[in-house]
């Protein structure tokens, strides 16, 4: 806003050589405190005004006087403004106790709603550390869409449906036992997995077994569908365990088999428009215009795919949510398969497919390798985040031994390292994993913004006076200047990370909002008893808000005792 302010009298000055935009977008952050709030580029602006930049510089530094800023200067071909402390720091300290949190919201969005498709973990095989990534990022993302107007509906696309369970139900009725899956459902039929594929190494006639149970699943064979229901509710279940220790929650849970029955429809459409061609038995659509590899949607034994399955499922997500935009956060190794994925739509002539897009993540490295899965690595996701909260009410013990709600603090703490400390980076980027660094109070770690939050709720509890409502008059030191500017970014940060898909945003931001808050916590006495007490508790108050609000997007609790 205030942006758009200092804009605007440039855009006045110039009489509109440039437009709003333009403007808007030219304006830049300074490198140095002594540059001001604001600095302003004049190139764009020298063609149509004939004039040098330095020359323009320093005419709108002369001519532009607005109450907002202290001064306007000329530095070389940019025009520096620097804002007026107290009157600034006073409007975006009563807009925060006035709007609450929810400040930083937008309305851009309209309303409209945005389908993201996250977690999606496979049905009787472990949650992996991919699926935790997929979780947690596309848990914060759909909070981000909704802050910026959008509805979000987020969908769990579980992978329940493949030749694999025909596999696994061949596994079953030869070596299966029904009270030791039910006591340890994913454990044991990855186990059953497991054997089945060893046993198939030396028995080749089991994977023939496996496609034959896989199709009278597919045909709706009464034994084959009640044990797949069962395997599926189990694995549900211990799924659902873990989303409830991250607190994410889910509008659909129809993963892949949901559109069993509406593949057809998908296939007899690609027909329609002539884009099916066979190869080798199997039905392909042809992408060698852009380049790719076909998409195979028939195998050829009739069998369909992957790819038909997500074929489906985004025509039935069009028809049933009318989606602006849908957003897929899927590890990178299935970026070929989204890129094919929305060519084919937009081959089929579907102009939403346009606004489809593959939000991909890097790997979880522990010791700079990628854990993975496989055969006896598995890490399981509840012992690493019960791990974490054992490891929190450790710290805690340590340092506040008197908490009151000691276990409910912990595990805020521990699944809150845990989640900031893979939004924390830019999604791409792999991510070391270490309990170990993600707990700790100092640093940039979750517990670290979590902690300072308390911190800031903790002095408000000491002072006598109550804050509500946005009567601030202001403060002008440069302490509560860094503190305050930094609030006033707070709704451009959530802007870019909804442009970018980028959590980390709103992380390194809250990171960097609760250094700045300390560094004022130790050089002011916030508590003194003198005239701007109340205008200090205030603006402690607003970053109370703000760590909060940020913290939430992400996903993360914000105890206000810890
Ligand atoms: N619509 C989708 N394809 N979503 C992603 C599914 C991810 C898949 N279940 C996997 O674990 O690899």
């Amino acid at each position: 806003m205030q942006k758009t302010i200092y804009a605007e009298a440039i855009n006045e000055q110039t009489n509109g050589a440039l437009t709003m935009d333009a403007v808007v977008k030219l304006i830049e952050k300074p490198k140095f405190k002594s540059q001001g709030d604001f600095a302003f580029p004049c190139f764009a602006l020298a063609k149509t005004m004939r004039k040098a930049p330095q020359k323009i510089a320093e005419e709108l530094a002369a001519t532009i006087d607005h109450p907002l800023f202290e001064k306007i200067v000329a530095d070389g071909p940019y025009v520096n403004g620097f804002l007026e402390k107290q009157t600034v720091s006073k409007q975006i300290v009563n807009a925060i106790l006035e709007a609450g949190s929810s400040y930083g919201s937008h309305s851009f969005g309209n309303g409209q709603s945005i389908t993201i498709d996250f977690s999606s973990p496979n049905i009787a095989k472990p949650f992996s550390m991919g699926h935790l990534r997929s979780t947690v990022i596309g848990n914060s993302l759909a909070k981000i869409t909704e802050k910026c107007g959008y509805a979000a509906v987020r969908i769990n696309h579980l992978g329940d449906w493949g030749t694999q369970f025909g596999k696994l139900i061949v596994a079953y009725r030869l070596w299966g036992n029904e009270e030791k899956v039910r006591q340890a459902p994913i454990k044991e039929l990855l186990a059953l997995y497991v054997k089945f594929h060893a046993e198939a190494e030396k028995e080749p006639r089991l994977n023939e077994e496996g496609r034959l149970w896989f199709k009278k699943l597919e045909e709706g064979n009464e034994e084959a569908n009640k044990l797949w229901k069962w395997f599926r509710d189990e694995s549900l279940q211990e799924f659902s365990k873990i989303y409830a220790l991250l607190g994410v929650e889910f509008d659909s849970t129809a993963g892949e088999a949901f559109y069993n029955d509406k593949m057809d429809k998908a296939l007899e459409l690609l027909a329609e428009q002539k884009m099916l061609s066979s190869s080798q038995g199997a039905e392909v659509v042809d992408l060698a215009e852009y380049g790719l590899p076909p998409l195979l949607a028939k195998k050829s034994d009739g069998a369909t795919l992957y790819a038909t399955r997500d074929l489906a499922a985004a025509l039935y997500r069009q028809e049933q949510n009318q989606f602006s935009k849908a957003w897929y956060v899927v590890g990178s190794e299935q970026t070929l398969h989204f890129k094919q994925l929305f060519l084919v739509l937009q081959k089929m002539g579907y102009r939403w497919a346009e606004e489809m897009t593959h939000i991909p993540f890097g790997f979880v490295l522990k010791d700079g390798k990628k854990m993975s899965t496989r055969k006896g690595e598995i890490v399981l996701l509840e012992e690493v985040l019960a791990e974490a909260i054992r490891l929190a009410e450790e710290n805690i013990d340590e340092k506040n031994p008197s908490l009151k709600n000691k276990q409910e603090v912990a595990k805020m703490v521990g699944v809150g390292a845990v989640i900031f400390h893979d939004l924390k980076n830019d999604r791409q980027n792999s991510i070391e994993f270490s309990l170990e660094h993600m707990l700790r109070f100092e640093g940039t770690t979750g517990p670290y913004v979590q902690y300072t939050h308390a911190r800031a709720c903790s002095i408000l509890r000491k002072s006598s006076i109550e804050i509500s409502g946005g009567s601030s008059s202001g403060l002008k030191d440069e302490a509560s200047w860094a503190v305050a500017k930094l609030l006033m970014e707070f709704p451009n940060i959530i802007e870019k990370s909804f442009l970018q898909h980028e959590p980390s945003a709103i992380a390194k931001y809250v990171l960097e909002l609760a250094q700045e808050f300390n560094k004022y916590y130790s050089h002011v006495k916030i508590l003194a008893d003198d005239g701007e007490l109340e205008s200090r508790l205030m603006l402690v108050k607003a970053v109370a808000i703000v760590l909060e609000e940020g913290l939430r997007l992400l996903g993360v609790k914000a105890p206000s005792e810890m």
